[in-house]
């Protein structure tokens, strides 16, 4: 009788516990802060995969700020779709969508000649898009879709819209990777996941590939005016799980510890936005401060390899 009372009253101490504590771990598992009030207007920002998620409140974000925000997506009625929650709330009515996909290099020249031909600038640059967890798949050029979507089409993106950046210089470039690059290796040996492949790996590999990129990026942009920094959003209640049924029961299950996709997007903005990293570059961030990147992140060596490799795959050359 005794012990029934003592586990009913223990019971009752860890839920009300919990109950208090709350609103204090929700605060915490929130994270950082983009506190930059900078204004945009005049600015041209392209974000790719901002139909949904943490692209999708960057794209709010920066659409308040006044920018004009071309929405870069695969779906073009899920992008009129956010584009035009983001015009009615925002009043800024240059919030554009533009379709590109990811996983097919005709779509992405497409897309960036496109833009060139409307566009005079291109102030921000955020390669957002990305795909996690997805069973054994190519894109339509046959790279393994992880690596394919995240890094080698966002490769060929930048490649193309670098001169326009260049152009309109101060102008900024963030790479959205992940803190699952601490698990990513480049295998160069196997870059197609032919021999090898393991959903969750293969995703740590496209973002470790993000980092190094970035930081290749940024040391030939020296002296341009054009910074590229990468970031981890934190973990985020977003789409991101959609391929695996147990990621996404664990997401639902645990949202109240998961990010909002719009303090996802605080990490994103503070890198487009922020005033004291204006020269900054090469950097990676996570919760609106600089953040430990893996040693084979830090590896030069191996991003000048991944860099000539990414150049070969697309077949373009880019010195
Ligand atoms: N959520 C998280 O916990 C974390 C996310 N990240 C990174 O944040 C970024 C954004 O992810 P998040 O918002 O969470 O995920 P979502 O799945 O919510 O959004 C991903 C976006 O990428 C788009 N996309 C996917 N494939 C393509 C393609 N082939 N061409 C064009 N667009 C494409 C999706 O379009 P569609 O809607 O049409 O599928 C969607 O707009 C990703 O790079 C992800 O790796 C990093 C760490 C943690
Ligand atoms: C800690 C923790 C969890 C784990 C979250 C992790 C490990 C997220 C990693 C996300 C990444 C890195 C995604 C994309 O890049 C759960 C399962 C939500 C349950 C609640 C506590």
């Amino acid at each position: 009788m005794l012990n029934c009372l003592v586990t009913v009253l223990g019971i009752f101490i860890c839920v009300l516990l919990l109950f208090m504590t709350a609103p204090y771990i929700r605060r915490y598992m929130a994270g950082g802060v983009c506190k930059s009030t900078t204004k945009l207007n005049g600015k041209v920002v392209v974000i790719t995969g901002a139909n949904t998620g943490i692209g999708k409140e960057t794209a709010r974000d920066l659409a308040q700020r006044g920018a004009r925000v071309i929405i870069a997506c695969r779906d073009m009625a899920k992008g009129e779709a956010a584009a035009c929650e983001i015009r009615a709330e925002t009043g800024n009515q240059q919030v554009i969508v533009k379709k590109l996909d990811l996983a097919d290099t005709k779509s992405i020249r497409e897309f960036a000649e496109n833009f060139l031909a409307e566009e005079k600038a291109l102030h921000i640059l955020i390669n957002n898009a990305g795909v996690m967890l997805c069973p054994y798949s190519k894109t339509a050029d046959g790279f393994e879709m992880h690596l394919g979507v995240n890094h080698l089409g966002h490769f060929l993106l930048t490649f193309l819209l670098l001169e326009c950046l260049k152009q309109s210089a101060p102008a900024r470039i963030v790479n959205v990777s992940s803190l699952a690059h601490h698990g990513g290796r480049i295998r160069f040996h196997d870059l197609q996941g032919e021999k090898c492949y393991n959903w969750g790996l293969a995703y740590c590999h496209s973002k470790l590939a993000n980092v190094l990129f970035t930081r290749e990026l940024a040391r030939r942009l020296q002296g341009t005016g054009v910074t590229a920094n990468s970031l981890h959003p934190g973990s985020v209640h977003s789409e991101l799980v959609r391929h695996s049924i147990l990621m996404t029961l664990l997401w639902k299950t645990f949202s109240f510890f998961l990010k909002t996709p719009r303090e996802g997007a605080q990490t994103s903005v503070y890198c487009a936005v922020a005033e004291e990293l204006e020269s900054v570059t090469g950097q990676y961030f996570s919760d609106c401060r600089p953040a430990y990147v893996s040693p084979q992140g830090r590896n030069d060596e191996l991003a000048k390899k991944l860099w000539n490799v990414s150049c070969e795959l697309l077949g373009i050359q880019w010195d």
